[in-house]
Parts: C-alpha cells; structure tokens; sequence
C-alpha cells in the first residue's frame, strides 16, 4: 500500500541498519534523470528494486539543472519584451517549480510504484554494494550504476570551489542573488543559457571561452552565431581567452587583460561520479565504459553480465533525455525484449532566445569518421513564417539551418540550427537522423505552410539538386 502522508513517506524511506544482508532483483544506484525512471520501472513490472540515493532524489535536473534554468531563460525572455517580473519574481517561480528544492514529490512518486529507497552513499565491491559503510545489500539480476556526473573545476591559481564568490550552476541555481557583475568561464551550454539569464536581468556579464568560437563542439558558424545573440543582450564574449589566475577580490588573469566581478560561474563541463569502481574500465573523460546494452566494461573490455551504467556516468548524451532513453534501453534488457542502443537520434539544444538545435554529426565529426559530406545551410529569415512573426534580417537575431549529408548517398548524418523554437520545428530532423532519411526524401516532404519547419525543405533541395548533378 502506498503511504499516503508526510510521515509515512518519510518513515518508508529506509536506512542502511534495516537493509543489511538484503538481496534485491535490482539495485540502482542514483536516483536521477536515469536511476529514477528504471528503478520505478522495474518495479512497476514486479521486480524487487533497491534504489540508493545520497542526496535528492530525483537528481540534478528538476532541482538545481534543466527546469529551474529553463525557468529563469523564459522568465529573462518575458523580462526583455515587457519589464516583468523581476528578478526576484522569476527566482520566487523557479523556487517553486523546483518544490524549494524538496524531494518529497519524487520520493512518493518512487515509493507509489513500489521501489523500495534508501538514503545513503553507496560504495562498490565486487558483487555487493555497501550503505554508508555500514550495511551491505546485493542483487541476483542487476547493479544499475546511475552516479550522474560532477562540476569540474580547473586547477588554476586562486581557484577552488569554495572560494568566496564562486559558483558552480547548482549555486547560481538556488541563489537568489543578482550580481552587478558575473563572470562565466565556459562557453558551453550552461555558460550560454545562464549568461542570457543574467545579462538580461541587468548583470554586466563576461563570458570566457576557451576555444576559438562558443559551443565548439558544434559546427562554429553555429557558435558565432550564439555570440552574436548574446552580444546583442550586452554580454562581452571572449573567446580563444584562457583564465590564468585569480587574485584576491575576484580578479580575473587572462593573457587579455584583468577582469574583476562579483561573481565566477564555472562551467567548463562535468567529471562522471565513478569512486570506488576502480575495477571497470573508465573513458578519457573519467566516464564508465558501456555496451550497447549500457553494460559496463571491467578492465580488459569484457563487459560484465549484470552490471549497468546509465545517464552523465557513461558520458553518452549528458542530457536528461539521453539519461531516460538509456534507461528505457537497460528496461528492456532486464524485462527480456531487449534490444541495442541507438544514440545516433539524441537532439543537443540550448534553449537561449534564439534557441539552439544540433543532432547527429558535425562536418568535422564526420570528417573523423572518414566519411565524405556535403551540406546546405539555409537563412531561416527568408520562410514565411519569419516574416508573419516580424523576424527580419533588421531584427539581427540569427536564424539559421545547415543539413549535411553523406556525399555519396545523401543519407542526411547532421543538422544544426539556429532561430526561435528551434528545439521544436528542427525536431523531425533527429528522428531522419536516425532513421537514416536521404535529403532527397526531405525534399519531397511536404512541410506545412507557414510554419518554421519550412525551412527544412531549402537545403534539403539545394543537396539533393546537387547530388542528382554531381
Ligand atoms: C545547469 C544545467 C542545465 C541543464 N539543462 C538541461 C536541459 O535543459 N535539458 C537536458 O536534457 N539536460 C540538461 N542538463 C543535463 C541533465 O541535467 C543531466 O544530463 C541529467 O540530469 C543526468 O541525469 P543522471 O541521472 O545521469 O544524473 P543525476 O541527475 O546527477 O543523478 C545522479 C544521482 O546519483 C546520486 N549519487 C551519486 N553518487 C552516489 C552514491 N555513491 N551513492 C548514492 N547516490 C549517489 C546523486 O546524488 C544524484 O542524485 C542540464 C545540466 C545542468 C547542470
Ligand atoms: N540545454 C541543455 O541540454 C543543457 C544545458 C546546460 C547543461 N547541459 C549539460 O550539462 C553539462 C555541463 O555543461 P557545461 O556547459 O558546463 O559543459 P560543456 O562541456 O558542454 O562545455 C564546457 C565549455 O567550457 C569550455 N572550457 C573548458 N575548459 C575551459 C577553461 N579552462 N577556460 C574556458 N573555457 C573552458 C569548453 O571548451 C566548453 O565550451 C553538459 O553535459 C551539458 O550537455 C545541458
């Protein structure tokens, strides 16, 4: 029976001293954007599922990630076209979209399908995992391994993590403090979306970037094209800029000059969250290995037969719906209709003003690859729709499609763009990345008028007319 009040709720959450000696069916380690879903899941589905989470369950993304960012990116958006609200009305909204940061919702929510939770730090050992130190629990089908990933900060002179003035996103998240002036150091996904967030609610915002364009895993003209955008909202975007030190006072060093704020987000990526499993085998970025049935690689490359990994841990589409998708695939393994993975569809968005959009390969991914492409890109400014919506060329915001293919098939392997609601009208894009559609089908496909997925016919055309001639 599920419990049905607070107290209930929080007495069914067990605790280490309770489980001890226990065997489960499962056990899931992390109860994220990944953990949460199998967990309940499997239990739905009559497995005896042990979920162990040290922190809130639920993860990063509905606390203190996705929602309380994407939050504060419509409340700047409504801010910048009518003054309203405020800051401190859109950090009153975000709080309570994100439950004040509570996880009783997701608890109950766990408990309802049937999971059974325990709140502790989980270590590995060989075929058991240890509570707090203290208790030991093992499984007869499956170790989920769902750890997430952390905020990396980069040894540089002055810089710790608890330095006054230094943020991480889970800070800037939950703060309801708006700096006169915030520096960024990472021009990647969430240095673009909070640089918007601030610059818009008047922070004087640096942005510092690394490598030549923002969001350089990207195709770069996509990168210019966000620095145009933000510089548009005041933000003073840095790139090729190096940060060398940082003096008392939050100075900033960089081979360019000082710059000095209230304030330093870093956000220059995440290490997966791996202690205590020195026996698999981890990736350059520190990520757990996995087959395409997410089961984990020990040292030597021989996956294990019941050990899994899902979500940031693997580094595999660090993205709430990647982290899903891989738990629907490790679903299906232990639920026996299992099948292999296929990431090749997973959409990158950054959900600025314009939004961003990217799926598949870039030309140099491709170019990795040995593959020879050939691609399109097309001025999404020009549809109908841009018009009737009063986006013009004047406007400056950039709006941008670019389609590339393989140059001998035409099967499109990538699209980037650029341009308000991307994440929505490119959508269909991720889906014939996938299922390997040619830009000769998109080109006959019929897009309805005026809508911005107009846009997607151009290029397509274009390609597929210089293919037929090549
Ligand atoms: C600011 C920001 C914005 C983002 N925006 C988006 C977005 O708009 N869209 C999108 O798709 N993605 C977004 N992401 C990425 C997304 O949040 C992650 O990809 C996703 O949440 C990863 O889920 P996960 O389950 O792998 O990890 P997590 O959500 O981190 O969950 C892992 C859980 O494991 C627990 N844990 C770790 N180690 C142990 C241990 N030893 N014992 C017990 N418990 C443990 C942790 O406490 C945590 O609760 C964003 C990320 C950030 C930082
Ligand atoms: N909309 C979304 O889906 C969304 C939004 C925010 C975050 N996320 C996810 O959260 C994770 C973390 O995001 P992120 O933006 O921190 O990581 P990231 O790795 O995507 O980007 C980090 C950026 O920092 C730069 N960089 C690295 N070292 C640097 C240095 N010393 N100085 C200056 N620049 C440096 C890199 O070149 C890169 O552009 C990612 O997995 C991301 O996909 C997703």
């Amino acid at each position: 029976m599920a419990p049905k009040h607070d107290d209930e709720v929080a007495e069914a959450v067990r605790t280490p001293a309770q489980l001890d000696g226990s065997r489960y069916d499962v056990v899931v380690v992390g109860t994220g954007s990944a953990g949460k879903p199998l967990a309940s899941e499997l239990a739905k589905a009559g497995l005896r599922v042990l979920a162990v989470e040290r922190h809130r369950v639920g993860g990063e993304c509905a606390y203190v990630a996705c929602v309380p960012s994407k939050s504060m990116l419509l409340a700047a958006r409504r801010h910048r076209a009518s003054g309203s609200p405020s800051f401190a009305e859109a950090v009153a909204l975000r709080d309570k979209i994100v439950w004040h940061r509570s996880d009783h919702k997701a608890v109950e929510g766990m408990l309802e399908a049937g999971v059974e939770l325990v709140r502790a730090s989980a270590a590995f050992s060989p075929g058991a995992v240890q509570l707090d130190g203290t208790a030991t629990v093992r499984w007869s089908r499956a170790l989920v391994i769902a750890t997430g990933a952390d905020a990396v900060i980069p040894k540089i002179d002055g810089l710790q993590q608890d330095a006054a003035g230094i943020w991480t996103s889970d800070q800037a998240l939950s703060s309801d403090e708006l700096p006169p002036r915030l520096a960024i150091l990472g021009g990647g996904p969430i240095g673009c979306e909070l640089a918007e967030v601030y610059a818009s609610f008047g922070s004087q915002v640096t942005l510092l970037e690394a490598a030549p364009t923002l969001l350089p895993r990207e195709q770069p003209w996509l990168g210019e094209a966000m620095a145009q955008a933000l510089r548009r909202l005041g933000v003073d975007v840095r790139t090729s800029t190096e940060l060398t030190a940082v003096q008392p006072g939050l100075v900033l060093q960089t081979a360019q000059g000082e710059i000095a704020a209230e304030r330093l987000l870093v956000a220059i990526g995440k290490r997966p969250l791996t202690e205590g499993l020195e026996n698999l085998e981890l990736g350059e970025k520190g990520e757990l290995l996995v087959d395409a049935r997410m089961r984990v690689r020990a040292n030597g490359g021989e996956a294990l037969a019941d050990v899994f990994a899902i979500g940031d841990v693997t580094a595999l589409n660090p993205y709430t719906h990647g982290a899903n998708y891989q738990a629907r695939v490790v679903a299906d393994e232990l639920l026996g209709r299992g099948r292999d993975a296929d990431h090749s569809g997973t959409p990158r968005v950054v959900y600025t003003d314009p939004t961003v959009f990217a799926v598949g390969e870039t030309e140099r991914t491709a170019a990795d690859q040995g593959l020879r492409t050939v691609s399109a890109r097309f001025d999404v400014t020009g549809t109908t729709r841009a018009a009737v919506e009063a986006v013009e060329q004047a406007d400056d915001r950039p709006a941008s499609l670019e389609l590339i293919a393989d140059a001998s098939s035409g099967v499109l392997l990538g699209a980037a763009a650029i341009g308000p609601e991307a994440d929505s009208w490119a959508a269909e894009l991720a889906l014939a990345v996938r299922a390997r559609i040619t830009v000769q089908a998109l080109a006959d496909q019929p897009h309805a008028f005026p809508s911005w997925a107009e846009a997607i016919g151009s290029p397509a055309q274009e390609l597929a007319a210089r293919l037929r001639t090549a």
